[in-house]
């Protein structure tokens, strides 16, 4: 070569690039850029002036003439040859005695300066750069007349780093090389056995370098590494010894597709049959092509990428059928290879779902209309809850204001009693004063009996008509609604003696029951001693804020004449609401206890015993020092565990 005192490297600035010399038709011209040296080239950038790519200007001294025939032909058939993964051949003359042609050119060197950068490729990447060196193969094999590269090793594939791309050049080498059919010629490394004997070879030379590139690829060695000679070479490959380097295959399809193309010629698979092999090949794609405005009606396509089998379309009927068995009556049909029978029914299922989901601007609207029922709901709930609170706040009102005539109308009864009672002992005085003076003036005619007088006139002057005419439906129905778990035998009473008939006229008996039972604080009595001595003392004291409310309820019930029972309810209810001493109860701000779920009269026992237990204590005293039923005078209404505000 004539050029190297102008040649710069590759890697030198861009501004010292100059064109060096053009071709014949001017149409490449030459660049003092090198881009490589091999064994038979020296390869240079130059510049398509008709396209304004960059391409390799590539020499090499040959004895054949150019002008030949036999030249001519493989000239024009290199030409025609165009594949996505082979290097194109652009245009070739004879120049003195260099023989000169122009390629496509290829920004990252050789397949195999890139192993070497990468250390050792992953097998996603051997896979993808096997696939692309097979289709580049098959495709010269399956031209007409059929290709042999001869010379395929990992030195003549060529790599396009930024898109991965692969492809297979030396194919001008390889044709100017080959002169006759069975020369022998290539790499010793890559050479099958048959190449070795003479006897002629077929594509299937391609086939066994293949192998020992994917074998290069997978463990980053170069094949017979081992081996100081060619001669060693072609011992161990015509006594059938495969390279040491096969032993660090780790993955086993690898090894065994490594194992097919290295074994005999009639074994190995063709280029194809590699792609298609399971694990070359790619799992098809799914699409959806058309779908009718109700998807129900589907038009899917199967594709098989990168293998020139032709892709599958087909209806699917989103109501009749699935995915499952629209695959398997197509495997059954072999017009699906069953091998990818589960991974296209996935793909099918995952459209169905696709088409179920809805768009994103329909979510958001459903997100938008979900939010604002929600809103709408809740808003309503509180409007409800306002209403019924209102309500419920403004019949408590009612109920209160009822309770406090009620207990007015009790307090004047009790005062009509009293004098009553008065009125009874100075007339039972007055008789006992006049028997005995008619006994010791000893009269005989008997007087006349002063004391049916005496009950009749207690009977007329105690109308006991503690709730109006006007109120008694009412009490009836308060007593029903709200207190109705607090049965309570004198309600009752009073719905009988007060609802029906009223008004009502007690004989003294019943004056002296309804009294008893509308004091509870006579009724004490009838609690054992111990018990009331005992309630009596905690009453008197004053109950302390960490008094335990089971405690404090229990003492109300007891002093209200409510059983064990009824106090566990209302303590249980007060519990509910985190009231678990006295001091909590005493915090209770007067709306609160409306929340807290107690019938009238067990809020009415709590909230007096609370405020007016002194008096309630002093009612026991009093009560309980005359251990009589009869209440006593100096009993403070307020006392009183009936319903007082
Ligand atoms: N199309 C191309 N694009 C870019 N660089 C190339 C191209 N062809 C060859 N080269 C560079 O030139 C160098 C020599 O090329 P090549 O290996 O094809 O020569 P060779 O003489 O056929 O060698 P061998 O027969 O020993 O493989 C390569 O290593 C590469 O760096």
């Amino acid at each position: 070569m004539s050029h190297s005192n102008e040649i710069i490297d590759q890697s030198s600035s861009h501004d010292t690039e100059k064109v060096i010399e053009d071709s014949p038709d001017e149409r490449y011209a030459r660049l003092n850029t090198l881009l490589g040296k091999g064994a038979y080239k020296i390869v240079y950038k130059a510049i398509d002036r008709v396209e304004g790519y960059e391409v390799a200007w590539n020499t090499m001294t040959s004895s054949h003439s150019p002008d030949s025939k036999e030249m001519q032909q493989e000239i024009s058939i290199l030409k025609s040859v165009r594949h996505p993964n082979i290097i194109a051949f652009h245009d070739a003359w004879h120049m003195k005695n260099e023989f000169v042609f122009v390629t496509e050119l290829m920004t990252s060197g050789t397949l195999r300066e890139y192993i070497r950068k990468l250390s050792l490729p992953n097998i996603k990447i051997v896979k993808r750069w096997s696939r692309q060196i097979l289709k580049g193969l098959a495709y010269l094999h399956d031209y007409s007349p059929s290709i042999i590269h001869r010379d395929i090793k990992c030195d003549n594939i060529f790599i396009n780093g930024a898109h991965g791309e692969v492809k297979i050049g030396d194919m001008g080498t390889a044709e100017m090389k080959m002169g006759k059919k069975y020369t022998i010629i290539g790499t010793p490394e890559f050479m099958a056995p048959e190449m070795y004997e003479e006897e002629g070879y077929s594509e299937k030379v391609d086939i066994y370098a293949f192998g020992m590139c994917l074998l290069e690829m997978a463990t980053g060695e170069y094949p017979y590494g081992e081996c100081k000679n060619a001669a060693q070479i072609y011992k161990k490959v015509s006594s059938g010894v495969k390279p040491v380097c096969l032993q660090k295959v780790q993955n086993n399809e690898v090894l065994a597709l490594i194992a097919n193309c290295l074994g005999p010629e009639e074994d190995r698979m063709t280029a194809q049959e590699i792609l298609e092999h399971s694990f070359l090949a790619v799992e098809p794609d799914v699409v959806l092509l058309a779908a009718d405005p109700t998807n129900v009606h589907l038009t899917l396509q199967v594709v098989f990428k990168g293998m020139d089998k032709l892709s599958v379309k087909f209806d699917f009927n989103v109501e009749t059928d699935t995915a499952e068995q629209v695959v398997k009556e197509m495997i059954e049909e072999q017009v699906l290879p069953d091998r990818y029978q589960h991974h296209i029914t996935k793909e099918i299922n995952r459209i169905l779902r696709d088409i179920e989901k809805p768009s994103e601007s329909e979510q958001a609207e459903q997100v938008r209309q979900s939010v604002w029922r929600r809103e709408s709901d809740i808003r309503s709930e509180l409007d409800k809850i306002r209403l019924e609170l209102e309500a419920t706040t403004k019949h408590a009102r009612e109920l209160e204001t009822k309770c406090e005539m009620y207990e007015n109308r009790a307090r004047s009864v009790e005062v009509q009693y009293r004098e009553a009672l008065k009125q009874l002992r100075e007339v039972q005085e007055q008789h006992t004063n006049t028997t005995t003076r008619s006994r010791e003036s000893s009269l005989s005619t008997p007087a006349p009996s002063r004391s049916s007088s005496v009950s009749s006139r207690i009977g007329s002057d105690l109308k006991v008509d503690v709730f109006p005419e006007s109120d008694k439906e009412e009490k009836l129905k308060d007593d029903k609604t709200n207190d109705k778990k607090d049965e309570d035998p004198v309600k009752d009473d009073e719905k009988t003696t007060n609802g029906k008939n009223p008004p009502t006229y007690l004989s003294e008996k019943e004056l002296a029951i309804r009294l008893d039972r509308e004091h509870p604080e006579a009724a004490m009595s009838s609690i054992s001693p111990t018990a009331r001595d005992a309630l009596m003392s905690r009453i008197l004291e004053e109950y302390s804020d960490d008094t335990d409310i089971s405690d404090f309820v229990q003492d109300c019930a007891t002093a209200a004449h409510r059983s064990a029972e009824k106090a566990k309810e209302w303590a249980d209810k007060l519990k509910d609401q985190d009231i678990m001493t006295v001091g909590d109860l005493r915090d209770l701000h007067d709306e609160d206890w409306t929340g807290i779920g107690l019938t009238v009269f067990a809020f009415r026992a709590l909230k007096n015993m609370l405020k007016g237990k002194r008096l309630a204590g002093q009612a026991l005293v009093t009560t309980t020092s005359t251990n009589d039923n009869t209440p006593s005078s100096s009993a403070p209404n307020s006392a009183r565990l009936s319903p007082t505000t």
